[in-house]
């Protein structure tokens, strides 16, 4: 045998070796398939075997849809890893994430921690990440953010200068927008503004300089059910060969720079983010690396958003047409939560920009958890199980005509289109932001639209491809709208 030469061993220890290693797997297989304490659970055969069915998908980008097409042949209960549930009825959202504070966070969270710190974010135990929260709650309250929105106006108008100005070139230089770019400069102004009293001010540059370090954090989602130590081993080799390792490490130590000397300046008594993890003694290393959670979490997610908002618009004018007049019957003074299309309208953004499109994983706690009726299925502590928004969007029967951009669906909720609609997640560990961002988008819809940006507008493309990452990531990283 080649291999024994090789090798320069006996030819029989190798054919031991290799049958010892098959037998090995192949029972772990027929464990799996027959006698696992999910084996009652349909789904497809290999992923019953093993995850890294799940992980290519999820590398591929392609997760989130898979499991869509998975649910519509095997029912709302589906084995997608040896170990892992995904459900696809709202029915289940209350149990696993709000009753009792919720099912904890999975173990993959943690490829999310940043430089060695578990974030608000990725914390897994929520002791840990209770103090930090705490420390800092205060200012996403909607009443805190309402009365010191002035920086968020001032981001917002600078913004709507830009576009202005960017849509007057489309015109004369007979070229695209690219306005992701833009939303994602002003999500990431606000924030720093708000949050940490001093604006990055993306908004001013070309090209927002800190997105090579948000585009990182959201390649993590390719790898993000992979043991942590895989992971990080994976994101190191993979840093080494990255063609564009160079613009990411530039993005990087800029971004490391500003919340370096936001934390270094910060004193306790500071009504700000950082001022406040000083206060509660938190060490200025930890510090640092909470301030850069919330400028990745605060910026792709948002961006995304009102950037998609924005697309559809341009593609149906007549939605615009719409809301431009309902905003230009009441003053100028109103505040626009109050208007109910664009509230409509900001509501059908979230839920098609898919801005997390996967799965919210938890472990099911002691006790188990027997799965929504009628066809109820009992999950055994120690499994992992999520919901995952984009099959709960893309169902008809909740939302008719699902793929469409339709916000009039809003004007009659359904309450199951009020239970399946969790942009921002749900329960203990939703978003801490979700009033931030909701803020940001209305102010922001509102200047644009009264402003009349999009006149003349046109989408470019037939629809926004995303990768279906945790974090979902537009091809291209371009979301363009034309006015030429
Ligand atoms: C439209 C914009 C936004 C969307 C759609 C969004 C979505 C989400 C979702 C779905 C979660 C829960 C994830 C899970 O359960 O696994 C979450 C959590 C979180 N988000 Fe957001 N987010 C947005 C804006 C923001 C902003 C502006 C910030 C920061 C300024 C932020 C910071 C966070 C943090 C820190 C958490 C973790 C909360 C915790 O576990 O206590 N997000 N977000």
């Amino acid at each position: 045998m080649a291999l024994a030469k090789l090798l320069d061993v006996p030819g029989g220890l190798i054919t031991v070796f290799t049958t010892a290693l098959t037998t090995y797997f192949l029972s772990i297989a027929v464990y799996r398939v027959y006698f696992h304490p999910l084996s009652h659970i349909p789904g497809p055969l290999f992923a019953k075997i093993t995850s890294l069915w799940l992980c290519r998908h999820t590398y591929r980008g392609t997760e989130a849809s898979t499991l869509l097409a998975l649910h519509r042949k095997y029912g709302p209960v589906l084995r997608i890893a040896p170990n892992e549930v995904d459900i696809s009825d709202g029915a289940a959202l209350n149990t696993i994430y709000v009753a009792n504070g919720g099912f904890r966070k999975a173990q993959c969270y943690k490829n999310f921690d940043i430089d060695g710190h578990a974030t608000v974010f990725s914390a897994l135990d929520p002791n840990h990440r209770l103090p930090r929260a705490k420390a800092v709650l205060g200012m996403f309250a909607l009443g805190a953010i309402r009365s010191g929105n002035e920086s968020i106006v001032e981001c917002v108008d600078r913004m709507t200068d830009r576009l202005e100005r960017e849509s007057e070139r489309s015109k004369t230089e007979d070229k695209a927008v690219n306005v992701l770019n833009l939303t994602r400069s002003l999500a990431l102004d606000a924030v720093s503004a708000y949050l940490f009293g001093k604006p990055y001010n993306g908004i001013m540059e070309e090209k927002l300089s800190a997105s090579q370090f948000v585009d990182a954090f959201v390649a993590v989602g390719r790898f993000f059910y992979l043991p942590n130590w895989a992971f990080l081993l994976l994101e190191m080799l993979e840093a080494r060969i990255d063609p564009e390792k160079d613009k990411v490490e530039k993005s990087m130590v800029t971004v490391d720079e500003f919340v370096a000397d936001l934390v270094d300046n910060a004193n306790a008594e500071d009504n700000t983010y950082q001022g406040r993890l000083k206060n509660a003694g938190f060490s200025d290393h930890e510090n640092k690396a909470q301030c850069k959670d919330l400028m990745f979490a605060g910026t792709d997610s948002t961006g995304m958003n009102l950037a998609t908002i924005l697309w559809n618009m341009a593609k149906q004018p007549a939605i615009y047409a719409k809301l431009r007049e309902e905003l230009l019957s009441t003053p100028p003074s109103t505040d626009p939560m109050t208007l109910p299309y664009l509230r409509a309208v900001i509501n059908e953004g979230l839920r098609l920009s898919m801005a997390n499109p996967t799965r919210f994983p938890r472990i099911v706690p002691l006790g188990g958890f027997a799965t929504p009726t009628p066809k109820s299925y009992h999950l055994p502590p120690g499994t992992i199980v999520g919901v995952t928004p984009f099959t709960l969007y893309l169902n008809d029967e909740v939302y008719p005509s699902p793929e469409v951009f339709k916000p009039e669906r809003w004007e009659y909720a359904t309450p199951k289109m009020n239970r399946d609609h969790i942009p921002f997640g749900l329960g203990a560990r939703q978003c801490i932001a979700r009033n931030l961002a909701t803020v940001e988008l209305f102010i922001a819809l509102d200047k644009l639209v009264r402003k009349d940006v999009l006149r003349g507008a046109r989408a470019i493309g037939d629809k926004i491809e995303i990768l279906e990452w945790f974090n979902s990531k537009v091809k291209d990283e371009k979301i363009e709208i034309a006015w030429n």
